[in-house]
């Protein structure tokens, strides 16, 4: 059991062409939450409900087991059914709405890609963090709109935490650290290499990056 801060760390996004059935998930995701993850996003594009609420809902009880936070990606009423926070991107439901929805003390994350105006519109919305990239090439998500990491510095202003996301591996985790990032959103590098391999891999994100706690 831990109790961390989820705003400063290694947030680990699941992927479901990484991790193709339950165990595997559930296995690789709690080999991650065991190198002792900041934050924890459910990310599945498929459209069956069924399997994304069972999927979720063991990702929450083991997010809770670890005092971690679950986020759901794209899916504010999945995350209200289990309690949980959600992250939002510029195709998906308003940042707004979520708020409501979900009730001030959720996490509501926001994609604001390379712009300052989107995370503007994001903050006044009541975002609870601003998520920014992609910085590097991504395995995962390849056609993600580029960014510059100067642009996380500039993004202080809105006093919120800055994700950095897209490519962030063990090479450049500390280049991100360095430009302002206080979240390093990561699939491929923490999921890539199967679950027996996943809580080395956020140790070793966590110690390139200098979080110590
Ligand atoms: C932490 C974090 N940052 C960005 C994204 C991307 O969200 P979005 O642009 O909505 O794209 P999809 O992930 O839904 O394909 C994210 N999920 N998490
Ligand atoms: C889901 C996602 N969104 C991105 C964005 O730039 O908005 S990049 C990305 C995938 C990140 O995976 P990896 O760590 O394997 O590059
Ligand atoms: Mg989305």
């Amino acid at each position: 059991m831990m109790d961390g801060d989820w705003r400063r760390g290694i947030y680990a996004l699941t992927d479901a062409a990484l991790l193709p059935d339950d165990d595997t998930l559930l296995a690789a995701a709690e080999g991650a939450l065991r190198g002792r993850l900041a934050l924890l996003q459910y990310r599945d594009k498929s459209s069956d409900e069924t399997h994304r609420y069972r999927q979720a809902a063991a990702l929450s009880a083991l997010c809770r087991d670890f005092a971690t936070p679950l986020i759901i990606n794209d899916d504010i009423a999945l995350a209200a059914r289990l309690g949980v926070g959600v992250h939002l991107g510029q195709q998906d439901a308003a940042v707004a709405e979520a708020r409501e929805r979900l009730g001030r003390e959720a996490i509501v994350g926001a994609t604001c890609h390379a712009r300052l105006d989107l995370a503007d519109q994001a903050c006044r919305a009541g975002a609870s963090y601003l998520a920014f990239g992609r910085f590097f090439t991504s395995q995962t998500k390849p056609e993600a709109p580029p960014a510059e990491l100067s642009l996380l510095a500039e993004a202080a202003r809105f006093g919120l935490p800055r994700v950095a996301i897209g490519g962030i591996d063990g090479e450049r985790v500390a280049q991100a650290v360095a430009a302002g990032a206080d979240l390093l959103a990561v699939v491929h590098a923490v999921f890539g290499a199967g679950p027996a391999a996943c809580e080395h891999a956020v140790h070793e994100l966590r110690r390139r990056a200098g979080f110590t706690i």
